[in-house]
Formats: structure tokens, sequence, C-alpha cells
């Protein structure tokens, strides 16, 4: 079983969150990798299949090859499946599918964009307490994994406080705070203080989330909050080395060893490049040469030559011809 003290965690990120950037992570330090939110509605039309030529496990949409999910072995006893829904059964019925090879599952009821909201999920749960100790405990009563949730705080931190309570009572095994409200853009800053509030009323592992930019933060909103854990999404998006102990790695390494692990785990091109042109923003411009060549690539070949890994990726080519044809 998960256990959520003392980690340090990688935050659920959509189309960045996939297989080769939460084996990154890990190599750097990550104890626990979350995947990116992905719908119930999504995997419930949805298959498992067993990929012998890559090692995977993947959750594929039904009569088709396209991949909503891929996990490996490596990283069953770490990785997080983060689901986005508004009702149990159907919650259930999603989770059923993926809980034989992650490590937890997570709800998300923080997500702040319209789409989840006029679904009813992410944030819009918030302010449904009973439909959230509906879910979470449909979700805790059939599964054998772990449940958790990811929460943001709400508007009067008294009542951020309740709703955590209600959710500890649920059974959840630990509980993640992002320390802003629904309203609070990304640059503003995350209220640490009021994480703390939560950490200090809660038995169960609270992870605290925001503004983690450099690894000494770890410590510092360890500090400030009380809380146990810690997850971060940007600063480990914008240079994954964020998690290692011995000081960052520079992101030129980073962006080539994820553009490896892109080819080895025959990633999704377009969240191969949706990362690396966040990664490109962050410390770049997407309008100098190289992020031009980004938006250009059309497949993982264009960009393993973008990056002077034709090697690598015929090689990669190579052994899984011969992996076929066993
Ligand atoms: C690119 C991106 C994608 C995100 N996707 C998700 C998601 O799928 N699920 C979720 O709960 N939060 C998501 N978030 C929110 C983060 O998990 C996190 O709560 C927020 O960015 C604050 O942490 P930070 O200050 O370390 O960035 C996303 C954030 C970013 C930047």
């Amino acid at each position: 079983m998960m256990d959520y003290r003392n980690k340090l965690v990688l935050a659920p990120m959509v189309r960045v969150g996939t297989l080769p950037f939460r084996l990154l992570a890990a190599q750097y330090g990550a104890d626990i990798t979350y995947g990116e939110e992905i719908i119930d509605h999504k995997i419930i039309k949805c298959e498992r299949r067993v990929n012998d030529v890559l090692g995977t496990t993947d959750i594929v949409e039904k009569g088709t090859d396209n991949v909503v999910f891929r996990t490996c072995p490596e990283e069953r006893n770490r990785v997080v499946f983060q689901m986005g829904t508004s009702d149990a059964m159907r919650a259930l019925k999603a989770a059923e599918i993926v809980c034989k090879d992650v490590a937890a599952v997570d709800v998300n009821m923080g997500c702040p964009k319209s789409f989840s909201i006029s679904g009813g999920m992410g944030a819009a749960l918030l302010s449904k307490p009973e439909l959230i100790h509906d879910i979470l405990t449909t979700l805790r009563r059939n599964l054998d994994v772990p449940i958790t949730c990811k929460i943001r705080l709400l508007k009067d931190p008294q009542d951020t406080v309740e709703l955590a309570r209600r959710i500890e009572m649920t059974g959840v095994s630990a509980l993640a705070v992002h320390g802003r409200k629904v309203p609070d853009r990304p640059r503003d800053p995350a209220k640490w203080n009021e994480i703390a509030d939560v950490a200090a009323a809660l038995s169960i592992p609270v992870i605290a989330n925001g503004d983690v930019f450099e690894y000494e933060d770890f410590q510092r909103i360890r500090n400030v909050t009380g809380a146990s854990s810690v997850m971060v999404a940007r600063g480990a998006m914008w240079n994954a080395s964020i998690f290692s102990s011995e000081g960052k790695t520079p992101w030129e390494d980073v962006k080539r060893e994820y553009v490896r692990k892109s080819i080895l785990w025959d990633n999704d091109i377009k969240s191969t490049k949706h990362t690396l042109k966040e990664m490109i923003t962050h410390y770049s411009s997407l309008g100098r040469p190289e992020g031009l060549a980004v938006i250009k690539s059309n497949t993982l070949a264009d960009l393993a030559k973008l990056y002077g890994e034709e090697e690598y990726y015929e090689y990669v080519s190579e052994s899984r011809r011969k992996q076929q044809m066993k």
C-alpha cells in the first residue's frame, strides 16, 4: 500500500503527465507521480491491452488504437491515476478498468476550467459535499487501491477545513490541497497559510501544492504548512530535475532525456510537443528556431532529428521490429 508521508510528488498535468514525463520525474527523485486527469466518460469507452512490444499496459479506446492511458510495471508502485468525474457509479466503472495497474486513484476536485465545471466535475464538486462523499466512499468500498482527492481552497478558510474534515471521514488515504481559490490565477501567490489550517485539522497525510519552484521550496512549504508531503506542477514541467537533492540538471539535458523517453515509450506526438513547447516557452521563446521547429514537427522521428537523437530513434525502432518478429 502506498505511503503518502514525507513524499515529493509530481502533480497531475493535462497533456504533460504521460508515461515518459512521469518516468523522467521519478528518475530525478519524485516518489509519487500523478498522471494527467482523464475523464471517466472517456475511460469507460476503453479496454485494457497488454502491449508486449513496448512492455506497457495500455488503456485504449475500444475499436481504435487511441491510447488514453499508458503505464508500465516500473511505475506500478508510484503512479496515481487521476480522474475527472461527477458521478459515483461512473467513477467506479472507470476506476475498475485501470486499478489493477496503478498505485492509487485520485479524484480531481480542483479544476476551475469551464469544461470541468459545466460537466459538474473538478471545482464544481467543491460546493457539493454529499456528492463528494458519495464518490469517495463508493470508490473506497469497492476498490483495493488507495483513494485520494485533490482540492482547491474555498473562499472562507473555515469552510476549507470543514470540507477537508468531511473528506477525511470518507476514508481517503491522503488529501492534496492546491493553495489557490477558484478565481485565483496561476500568478497569484499560493496561500500556504490556508493549507496549514487544513494540515493542522487532519490526521491523514496532506499533500501541499502551489509555488514550489526550487528543491529548497519543498522544505519551506513543509515548514510553513506542516503538511507531510509536497506536490509540484509547473516547477517540474519546466525542469523535471527539481526533485533532485543534488540540484537542477541543465534544462537542455532534461529536454533531451524527455525526448528519448518519449521515443522509447512511443508517446503521443501531441503530448510530447506540448510538453516541449511549455519548457521552451519558459526558458526561451517559441518564436526562435528551436520552438518553430518543434511546432513544425509531425512525428517523433522529426523530434529525434531536431535534438540529435536519430541514432537512438533507429536503435529503438530496430529493437521494436525484432520484438515484433518474436
Ligand atoms: C499544464 C498544467 C496542467 C494541469 N493539469 C491538471 C490536471 O490534470 N489535474 C489537476 O488536478 N490539476 C492540474 N493542474 C494544476 C496543478 O496540478 C497544480 O495544482 C497547480 O499548477 C499548482 O501547482 P504549481 O504552483 O506547482 O504549478 C495543471 C497545471 C498545469 C500547469
